[in-house]
């Protein structure tokens, strides 16, 4: 097994943008129904696998506050395995560049990345369909990092299409703080009944992200954030938060806006990518 390339490799697990999100209902189980525009970005976590030879999942570096056993990649590794029947073993070195609770995604993306490349590794040959429907138990986020493409997401963001929106230049700002998901969509003045729109419309502009308004109610740094960045461009909330972004069609441009922000807030500068760097590399060999 030592032998098959991607062992003790970097594989990237990039982060990704909502570029849209609209709150058009509620399933019975209280979970919200999106219509969503994920994008990816070159902005990546970085994971290796390592082959163990006790058949048990582990990490080689604990992310600091996340428990061993609760951390996506182990959940993910041990998932894949239940599901399989497979006794192989591993241990992942986690190279974590995403700030947590963000909206980036980073969790949801290094979960994704395991499914793909420990398949890939142990040469499980599941497709990529069950790898989504496997990443679904573990975040509604995950299946489009295994999807691995650009998306128009409905559903609770698993219902996915390919969508090419601009690769733009993206500045990012993460604001002091962690907003709580749940509290989020648990909140009463929460908007939940957006018309349900069609792909071309967001492609014609329509990109609000129905978060927005509580989030900056509740949260006084994500308000200030965009207010912040609005002075430069229009300013959008990236899933429930807490990281605001803007795009611009210049490298120079963004670069610019971001140097100008480094002095007051957390900003990282992305490029967006259609096509998800993880499969990049898995068609490399
Ligand atoms: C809304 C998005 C858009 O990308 O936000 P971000 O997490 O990226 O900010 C995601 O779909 C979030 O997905 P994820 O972060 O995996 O959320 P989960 O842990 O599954 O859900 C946390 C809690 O939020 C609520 N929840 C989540 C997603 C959804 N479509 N409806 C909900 O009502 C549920 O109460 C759930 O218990
Ligand atoms: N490998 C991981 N990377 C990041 N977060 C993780 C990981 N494993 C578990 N978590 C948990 O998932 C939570 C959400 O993480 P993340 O996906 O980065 O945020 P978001 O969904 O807001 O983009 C974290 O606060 C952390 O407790």
């Amino acid at each position: 097994m030592e032998s098959i390339p991607g062992w003790g490799e970097k594989w990237p697990a990039p982060a990704k943008l909502n570029l849209m999100l609209r709150i058009t209902g509620r399933r019975a189980d209280g979970y919200h129904l999106l219509q969503t525009v994920f994008q990816m970005l070159d902005l990546c976590d970085w994971l290796t696998f390592y082959p163990k030879v006790d058949g048990s999942v582990s990490l080689l570096n604990p992310i600091p506050g996340v428990p061993e056993q609760d951390d996506l990649t182990v959940r993910a590794a041990n998932l894949l395995k239940l599901h399989t029947g497979c006794n192989a073993g591993v241990c992942i070195e986690i190279e974590k560049n995403l700030p947590m609770g963000g909206g980036l995604g980073g969790g949801s993306s290094d979960a994704a990345t395991t499914l793909v490349v420990l398949n890939h590794l142990w040469g499980l040959n599941l497709p990529k369909q069950a790898l989504m429907a496997l990443g679904l138990q573990l975040g509604a986020d995950v299946p489009v990092f295994v999807f691995g493409h650009s998306a128009w997401g409905e559903g609770v963001g698993e219902k996915l299409q390919p969508i090419m929106p601009p690769e733009q230049w993206v500045v990012i700002i993460k604001p002091d703080c962690h907003v709580n998901t749940k509290e989020i969509f648990c909140s009463e003045g929460l908007t939940r009944d957006s018309k349900v729109v069609k792909m071309s419309d967001f492609l014609a502009g329509e990109d609000r992200n129905d978060c927005t308004q509580e989030v900056c109610r509740i949260y006084q740094p994500v308000k200030d954030a965009i207010a912040a960045l609005s002075v430069y461009a229009d300013a959008r909330l990236t899933g429930t938060g807490a990281c605001v972004f803007a795009q611009f069609s210049s490298k120079e441009d963004a670069e610019t806006v971001a140097q100008s922000l480094k002095g007051e807030w957390q900003v990282f500068l992305a490029k967006g990518l259609n096509k998800s760097p993880l499969y990049k590399k898995l068609e490399q060999g």
